[in-house]
């Protein structure tokens, strides 16, 4: 499949055309796109029998870390197989970004930020739709938060990859972790995918907002105060980070260490936080910090990112096996 036919199935959509549009529909082959204002809501609604498999190529390559995979050439069946004599068709990389699953205290209704918690069924079999979603794109790096909801969803996630590859968490906290986690075959490294734990990612730390009800917080301290803290941009819940003390430390991670990646070919995939994601979002999406704010993620919905020369292009997100829409952003402050 040419990367033309890619593109329009996962349909051309320029992230600024996201925030300029007036509510307008767009038909882009099977696809219709609506565009609406201020709540950067993104429809994709597709025909039921579009097929997003993308032929029955082999991709090959991949080594864990030196090479180059194509986004177009996905996996097509579990029995692929590596060969290091494939040609690097592209200089193309995609970037997955996933919300993890609903966590136990997303259930409760409680401010979680920083404490570890981990996911509800309901969060498991998203993660493992998320999955389905991405199961043709091949990843070669994946980056999760250190907190168990992000590496259970990706860890979930890649349960349903056509690839079939290994994902293996990379111990690099100490020597003796690194000595003690290393793997003595090529061959079985070259069936994995790292995948990296950085606290860089980890949702925005809430505070003395963390373990409270949002609803009874919002009762006790009013709606208004409660929004402030929970969506304003600068403004941060008492003792806690704000949304940009977020954006510094999860962007310029983003910016040293998974940037250098994209940019020599690697697919990657980020499994991460509502305020992290946002933050990571703002910057490749140039949104404004009056624009971030209106910006809500749902848990287990993958986003789709080609970078390409330098810049990154919003596809969207992989269409689930049985269902029409598709929502990558939301429009209300989920409780
Ligand atoms: O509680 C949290 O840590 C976050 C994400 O669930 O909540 P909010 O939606 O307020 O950013």
């Amino acid at each position: 499949m040419s990367a033309q036919v890619f593109h329009q199935a996962m349909g051309t959509l320029q992230s600024n055309r996201l925030l300029n549009n007036s509510g307008t529909h767009h038909e882009l082959g099977n696809i219709r796109v609506q565009l609406i204002p201020k709540c950067f809501k993104l429809n994709i609604e597709l025909s039921r029998n579009r097929n997003f498999r993308f032929g029955k190529k082999n991709f090959g390559i991949i080594q864990a870390t030196a090479s180059q995979t194509s986004v177009i050439e996905s996996a097509s069946s579990p029995s692929n197989h590596d060969t290091s004599d494939s040609k690097k068709k592209s200089n193309e990389a995609a970037l997955i970004l996933v919300r993890h699953g609903e966590s136990l205290w997303n259930e409760k209704n409680l401010f979680t930020g920083c404490v570890d918690v981990p996911l509800t069924k309901k969060g498991v079999e998203e993660a493992i739709e998320a999955g389905k979603r991405i199961s043709n794109i091949p990843v070669d790096m994946i980056y999760t938060s250190a907190l168990i909801r992000a590496q259970m969803t990706a860890m979930l996630a890649m349960t349903q990859h056509r690839r079939r590859k290994v994902p293996i968490i990379m111990h690099n906290e100490s020597e003796q972790a690194r000595t003690w986690s290393q793997i003595f075959s090529e061959d079985t490294m070259k069936q994995s995918i790292p995948v990296v734990t950085a606290w860089q990612l980890n949702e925005r730390m809430y505070g003395e907002l963390q373990g409270l009800n949002k609803q009874e917080t919002a009762d006790r301290y009013g709606k208004e105060q409660v929004h402030v803290w929970r969506r304003s941009y600068d403004i941060p819940p008492p003792n806690g980070e704000s949304l940009e003390m977020c954006a510094q430390r999860a962007v310029a991670y983003f910016k040293d260490q998974i940037e250098p990646q994209l940019q020599s070919g690697k697919n990657v995939m980020i499994a991460a936080h509502g305020n992290s994601l946002r933050s990571i979002i703002m910057y490749l999406d140039k949104l404004t910090s009056q624009e971030v704010i209106s910006l809500e993620l749902s848990t287990g919905i993958p986003m789709l990112y080609i970078f390409k020369e330098g810049k990154f292009i919003r596809r969207g997100s992989p269409a689930g096996p049985a269902e029409a829409g598709v929502y990558a952003y939301t429009r209300v402050c989920n409780p």
